[in-house]
């Protein structure tokens, strides 16, 4: 089977800049909660950009699901989801109206937007801010519907930024048994994130970014050095 996720050799430099990232290769398997772990400024939104074809290599070869990233940036946006720290919302509409606006962009009937923004929407314990503007939302439930509109047109990969930071107990709950339901159905996840907790909960395996190169592990398990909690180890 085609890995969900190819990267092989990937070098990115901004402008004017260091060397993000320098010479990372991993692969990501279809069906796999992957998790993304790094210090800040570790290079992870960089890589996730890349993943999601909002930000070109450097050099090197990336593929999502089979799909080289610089040739079909367009095909691969359609199987994506993606929620990053700057998913976009338009704050003067209502929840459901931002899922309605997502979904027809992606060719969606209404049925079929309103049925799985239903879903998410419960999943993600939002049924009751459906009619609710943007703009009168906190932090954390933007963060939950961005989370919702990535899911919602029933993407193969979706790619989360943190999306658990800045979340209650209970909707962090919610947000790990979303990304649970949707990983039952033989799709595909990677999942950025500093929580060690998460990644022991959520994920198959994780990519750990130190100075630009990734080293893949089955676990954490213990507390991470470089995180300055312990020491990293494969299971
Ligand atoms: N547009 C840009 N131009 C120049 N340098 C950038 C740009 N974006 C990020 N960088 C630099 O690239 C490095 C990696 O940043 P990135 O945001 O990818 O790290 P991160 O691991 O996501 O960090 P955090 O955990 O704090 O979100 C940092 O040194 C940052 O300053």
């Amino acid at each position: 089977m085609i890995p969900a996720i190819e990267v092989c050799g990937l070098i990115k430099t901004y402008p004017g800049g260091a060397r993000v990232l320098n010479g990372l290769s991993f692969n990501v398997g279809t069906g796999e909660v992957f998790g993304l772990v790094g210090e800040n400024g570790a290079g992870k939104s960089t890589l996730i950009k890349i993943l999601a074809t909002l930000l070109t290599p450097s050099a090197g070869q990336v593929r999502i699901l089979g799909l080289d990233t610089r040739e079909y940036p367009a095909r691969i946006k359609r199987r994506l989801g993606v929620a990053t720290q700057d998913s976009h919302l338009d704050v003067r509409l209502s929840v459901r109206q931002n899922l309605r606006f997502h979904g027809r962009y992606f060719g969606l009937d209404s049925r079929k937007i309103d049925h799985a923004a239903d879903c998410w929407l419960e999943r993600l314990g939002l049924t009751d801010k459906a009619v609710e503007r943007v703009y009168r939302l906190s932090g954390g439930t933007r963060r939950r519907l961005m989370l919702a509109k990535a899911f919602l047109t029933d993407p193969d990969l979706v790619i989360l930024d943190e999306p658990t930071a800045g979340l209650d107990p209970k909707a962090r709950l919610q947000v790990w048994e979303a990304i649970r339901v949707f990983r039952r159905q033989n799709k595909t996840i990677l999942l950025s994130t500093h929580h060690h907790e998460e990644v022991r909960a959520l994920c198959d395996r994780l990519l750990l970014l130190r100075e630009g190169r990734g080293e893949c592990l089955k676990t954490l398990q213990e507390p991470a050095a470089p995180f300055s909690e312990g020491a990293v180890s494969l299971s």
